[in-house]
């Protein structure tokens, strides 16, 4: 079949909605398409970007090939005088992890959150113009979840007015800073605070790594890349590092004094805020995480479904046309609620963006507030959305059947570099432990008149959940928000309630939350889910204009929300929420949601407005010509070189000269 062009025309041809309106959807607004729709066309268009090749480079290679492209994208930003948006742009659609990830990601927020105005100026302007690169050294060889439980120290120095940084184990040697291990010429590094012998736990220090003239670790530091990690090029493009302090000296206008200070005597004075707010850059990059994940989910199930279109595969009568693998029903069912999970995400990620604008806003009117809320949605959602992504990459690799196994499908790529956003920013288990910490608290306080607020709110209507029985009657009734929302509600409260009537029970609570962890974790995600099923809810309750694009919107939602049922229906049914058979009743609904996206299925793919550049998909092409290309990809492997190898010679040769010997004797 080589009409895979035919095909995919056909396709767009069904649609049943204005691909262009959905584009703006997606893209948050109109100004945010054109924005994003010039600078992935910008880097599609440049060879310097290229990145078909990526995967035949050695390490060294990889990484100098990564320095390049990094170095040439800060010229044409420059050149361009790019925006601030419009270069972070840039840089995404380069797709190449690199150590300006965590100078623009980690290092400058850190300094911006956490240093004072007077450190903000001095660092700032280095870091904006790059005359500085930074990392975020945080976790070390024996710790990373467990920040409080650091090891490396700065111990203020009266006599010089210093910090003196050190490494006093192997295992509080700094191990994963990306940008770490090859680059940076300073990091926001996390020390214990000891004064006097007092220590006043983990704060943030500014540490000049390297010379600023032939880039050597400066005396006392220990430096290094930490080695190959999963996948081929992937995540390797990153130089994630190692760093051990020998007692080095920084000046004590370097600990990042925000939350607290350290004055001239040696005094430690806290400033009126939370000392949570040091954990605030990953409260950010967390936010960033969840949006990113709509990104990462949307590209996987593009290439999947442009592929499912194209691809053939049993059903022929007559020497015909074989059945398009996208129209089984099996396929459908993984596929389509992976599509509507990328929308789902697109629309939480949208929001959790304002939640952490507006929590910014209020602890610079000092209002901390929502800060713990902030803390709850950006960890849990953070790690809802990067599991559900992972693994919805690893089903459209699948989906894709042996083709998608081919490092020219861009799945095992994409894969290998996401799957590891499950582990930073938070181990996913650990972050919805701190969910479930949060959930257990607004239960207890309940009955105490303090009223449970923004996305614990259904929890004030805990009597009333706790009597809830689904009104459900037939397939359509699922269809309606109210029905679903209420549902997901009395089921997440339901399980909130049980884990804290299963805590009390134990007289020490520590203990009893170690026992219950994996119910805690349960009704953690229970509570995830509902925040994204009511958002993708409450975006639909907005003015959606565009021909078309609020039914698909709808038929979206009913899939993410109907798919998630189906999928934890132990849930639903354990607690009661709903009976066995409203619980077919959803499946026999999602059926239909199933049919209903089939034939918009590749305008709803085409409306992420992907270049085949950023998508770097065979499978994936917009012009789905997938076998030709295949065919002529797989020549261009530095295998297919030589028509006979090397080491055919050296070791086949001789192998098969014996057996011919041994043959004739
Ligand atoms: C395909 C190509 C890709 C190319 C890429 C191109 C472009 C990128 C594009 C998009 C990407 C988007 C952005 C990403 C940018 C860069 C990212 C890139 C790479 C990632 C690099 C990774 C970096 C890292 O991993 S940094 C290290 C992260 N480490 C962790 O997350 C550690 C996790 N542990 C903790 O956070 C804490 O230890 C803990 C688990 C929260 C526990 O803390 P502890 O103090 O012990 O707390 P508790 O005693 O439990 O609680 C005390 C009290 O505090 C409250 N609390 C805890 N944390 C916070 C917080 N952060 N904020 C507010 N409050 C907090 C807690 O609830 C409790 O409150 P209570 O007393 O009221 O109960
Ligand atoms: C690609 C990559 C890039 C990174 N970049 C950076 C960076 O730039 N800067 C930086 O500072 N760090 C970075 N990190 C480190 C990262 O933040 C940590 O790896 C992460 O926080 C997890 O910590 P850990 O490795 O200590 O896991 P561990 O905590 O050792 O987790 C191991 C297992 O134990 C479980 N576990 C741990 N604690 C608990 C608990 N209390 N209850 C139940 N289960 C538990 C976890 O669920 C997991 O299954 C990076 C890591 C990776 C993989």
């Amino acid at each position: 079949m080589e009409d895979g062009v035919d095909h995919l025309a056909f396709e767009r041809n069904k649609a049943q909605f204005d691909v262009e309106d959905m584009k703006i959807i997606w893209a948050g607004s109109r100004q945010d398409f054109e924005l994003s729709d010039r600078i992935s066309r910008l880097v599609a268009s440049d060879p310097a970007f290229r990145k078909d090749d990526r995967t035949t480079l050695d390490r060294k290679e990889l990484f100098k090939n990564t320095l390049r492209k990094a170095a040439y994208a800060w010229k044409r930003i420059n050149e361009l005088r790019l925006n601030e948006q419009e270069a972070y742009k840039l840089r995404s659609f380069v797709d190449q992890p690199a150590f300006t990830d965590l100078h623009w990601g980690m290092f400058v927020p850190a300094i911006q959150g956490q240093g004072t105005d007077e450190q903000q100026q001095k660092w700032l302007p280095l870091a904006y113009r790059m005359q500085i690169i930074g990392c975020y050294a945080q976790t070390e060889l024996g710790h990373g979840s467990n920040v409080q439980g650091l090891e490396t120290t700065a111990t203020f120095d009266p006599k010089t007015d210093e910090f003196v940084i050190h490494s006093p184990t192997l295992t509080s040697s700094k191990w994963w800073p990306g940008g770490l291990g090859k680059i940076s010429t300073h990091a926001v590094a996390y020390a214990r605070l000891i004064i006097g012998g007092e220590d006043h736990g983990v704060h943030g220090f500014i540490v000049q790594l390297r010379s600023l003239d032939d880039h050597l670790p400066l005396p006392g530091i220990t430096i290094g890349d930490i080695g190959m990690k999963f996948g081929n090029a992937a995540y390797n493009t990153m130089d994630n590092g190692v760093l051990r302090f020998d007692h080095v000296r920084i000046p004590r206008n370097q600990m990042l004094m925000r939350v607290s200070q350290v004055t001239r005597e040696g005094k430690y004075v806290s400033s009126n805020v939370p000392r949570q707010l040091v954990y605030g850059t990953m409260v950010n990059v967390r936010q960033k995480i969840v949006a990113d994940a709509s990104v990462a989910l949307s590209r996987a199930v593009c290439i999947a479904t442009r592929y499912s279109a194209v691809r053939r595969q049993f059903g022929s009568h007559n020497g015909g046309l074989e059945t398009q693998v996208i129209d089984y029903k099996t396929q459908q069912a993984r596929l389509f609620p992976l599509l509507a999970s990328a929308y789902a995400f697109r629309f939480v990620g949208g929001w959790l963006k304002w939640l952490y604008m507006d929590v910014t806003e209020r602890l610079q009117a000092n209002d901390f507030s929502t800060l713990p809320e902030a803390h709850a949605c950006t960890a849990g959602l953070k790690s809802l959305t990067t599991t559900a992504t992972a693994d919805g990459i690893e089903e459209c690799r699948k989906l894709c059947g042996g083709h998608g196994y081919l490092c020219s499908s861009g799945l095992p790529e994409l894969f290998a570099v996401y799957v590891p956003a499950c582990t930073y920013e938070g181990d996913n288990v650990v972050l919805l432990l701190q969910v479930a910490r949060h959930l257990m608290k607004t239960v207890s306080q309940l009955g105490s008149g303090n009223k449970p607020v923004g996305t614990t709110a259904y929890m004030a209507r805990v009597e009333q959940l706790m009597q809830y029985h689904s009104d459900v009657e037939k397939a359509e009734d699922w269809l309606k928000p109210n029905v679903v929302l209420e549902a997901f509600e009395a089921r997440a409260s339901r399980m909130s309630v049980a884990c804290a009537q299963n805590l009390s029970k134990f007289a020490n609570p520590e203990e009893g939350f170690q026992e219950l962890a994996a119910d805690l974790v349960d009704a953690a995600v229970a509570h995830c889910q509902l925040i994204v099923v009511s958002k993708f809810i409450e975006k639909l309750q907005q003015d959606i204009p565009g021909k078309g694009v609020k039914k698909q919107l709808e038929v979206l939602c009913s899939i993410y929300a109907l798919f998630l049922l189906h999928k934890h229906l132990g849930d639903f049914l354990s607690t009661g929420c709903i009976n066995p058979k409203q619980g077919s009743l959803a499946s026999e609904q999602l059926r239909n949601l199933y049919s209903q996206v089939r034939p918009n299925a590749i305008a709803l793919v085409d409306a992420f407005n992907y270049t085949d550049h950023y998508l770097g998909s065979i499978l994936g092409r917009y012009d789905g010509n997938v076998y030709p290309k295949l065919y002529e990809e797989a020549w261009k492997d530095p295998l297919n070189d030589s028509v006979v190898p090397d080491g055919f010679k050296e070791y086949i040769q001789p192998m098969l000269k014996q057996q011919l010997r041994n043959a004739r004797l």
